[in-house]
């Protein structure tokens, strides 16, 4: 699994070390831009053209990386050294076949991709294998079976689609009339159409965190947790350091070791925790860097991304140094059309604030398209100023 950095040769050279990134949002094109910097050939593939990833990736493919054949013989052209999944609608048994068959490479694993690419396999290892605490769930397919899940559940729950992101699909039940709708939002609303649901009780945290959890070649290292704020089930704002009392921080990590050292191999993951007085529910993990995580942008020498390829290319990961509170809002894009900022000049005019404009071609409906980032003496100073520069910061749809 050890990738050394002496076998970095030269992108587009007969020595390239070729990385495979199956997913070019956001976060990908920030896991290119440092691959990139330790000389790696990035080679980005989604569903859309001209996806964030693919504008700073030496090549890029379009396709339906949930189409088995169309994977495979993406894989069978670029001959990747290391495949790094960015997204969880990809044919992960795909990956699997492979990896077992001709030697894949897969960060973290193949079967950490096909495990939390679906609400059931990363639910059932976490409660049911690891036995760690999680919030009580059912697994429906039917209406029939959805409305006895509730009934057993009780209200209020959530309900999601077993494979969606971004709180696409999902829905919390409160009153009983919730309960028709959210059935509705779910069929319709996934990544990868009708089908299987999660039904969970709701927690009632005092808050929630991330904890960006990072395996490589030295042993497990754990980023401060961050903080976040959730509306409709997607990233609004995130903060780090959340304080954390000593025992609910090390409950978290406990968690976040046990579920990491199962899926195994290198890499960022983001632990999703639930945290109320000292005790934390397991949510569900990511086998790669994280949104809320962005944060890392401006709150640590070593963003999450950086952490990213350096942990994948087997390189050391010596200490993870912070700069102290800082915090991040995601901005939202909402209506039909391209993307255009205005007034970015007034979003950077206070000192410790930086900007991401992700380049996303467009937006039909609603779309994350960018994020600030701020850092001050405090969380709440951090979160304000990060606030005030999402507030000056103009998108029109045009
Ligand atoms: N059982 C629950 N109890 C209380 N809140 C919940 C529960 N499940 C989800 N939520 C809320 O909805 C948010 C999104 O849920 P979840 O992480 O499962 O969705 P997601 O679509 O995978 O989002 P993402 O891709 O951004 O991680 C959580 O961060 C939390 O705020
Ligand atoms: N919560 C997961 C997450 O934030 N994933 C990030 O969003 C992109 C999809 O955005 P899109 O829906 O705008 O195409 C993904 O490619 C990834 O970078
Ligand atoms: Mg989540």
């Amino acid at each position: 699994m050890t990738v050394q950095a002496t076998a970095i040769g030269t992108p587009e050279a007969r020595n390239a070390f070729r990385v495979l990134l199956l997913g070019a949002g956001e976060l990908g094109k920030e896991v290119a831009i440092e691959l990139q910097r330790f000389g790696v050939q990035v080679i980005a593939a989604d569903r859309y053209d001209n996806a964030p990833a693919m504008q700073v990736a030496h090549e890029c493919h379009t396709l339906n990386m949930l189409d088995p054949a169309a994977l495979r013989d993406l894989i069978a052209h670029v001959r990747p050294h290391l495949v790094v999944p960015e997204i969880e609608a990809i044919h992960t048994q795909t990956l699997v076949e492979l990896e077992e068959g001709a030697g894949l490479r897969v960060i973290p694993t193949a079967r950490a991709a096909r495990l939390t690419m679906d609400r059931e396999g990363i639910r059932r290892l976490a409660a049911e294998t690891l036995g760690l605490p999680t919030s009580p769930y059912g697994f429906v397919d039917t209406e029939a079976e959805y409305l006895e899940a509730v009934k057993a559940i009780g209200l209020p729950c959530v309900v999601k689609p077993l494979m969606s992101s971004s709180g696409k699909g999902q829905s919390t039940v409160r009153g009983v009339d919730d309960i028709a709708p959210a059935w509705e939002k779910a069929q319709t609303g996934g990544r990868a159409g009708q089908g299987r649901c999660i039904v969970e009780g709701f927690v009632d945290f005092d808050y929630e965190i991330t904890l960006l959890t990072v395996r490589h070649r030295d042993g497990t290292s754990f980023c401060a947790p961050v903080g976040h704020l959730q509306v409709d089930g997607d990233y609004r704002e995130s903060w780090m350091p959340q304080p954390m009392r000593d025992a609910a921080l090390a409950e978290a990590q406990r968690i976040a070791r046990a579920v990491t050292d199962e899926l195994g191999g290198y890499g960022v993951f983001g632990v999703e925790l639930f945290v109320k007085g000292d005790k934390v529910w397991f949510s569900e993990v990511s086998p790669r860097p994280h949104d809320t995580g962005l944060v890392t942008l401006i709150s640590q020498e070593l963003s999450e991304f950086a952490l990213h390829a350096r942990a994948i290319l087997g390189l050391p990961i010596p200490e993870i140094a912070d700069y102290g509170p800082s915090a991040s809002v995601a901005i939202l894009a909402k209506g039909k059309g391209i993307p255009q900022f205005r007034e970015v000049d007034r979003a950077l005019i206070e000192p410790g604030t930086a900007l991401r404009l992700f380049g996303k071609p467009s937006v039909d409906g609603s779309r994350r398209v960018a994020v600030t980032l701020a850092r001050d003496v405090s969380i709440e100073a951090a979160r304000a100023k990060a606030r005030r520069a999402a507030a000056a910061l103009k998108v029109d749809l045009i």
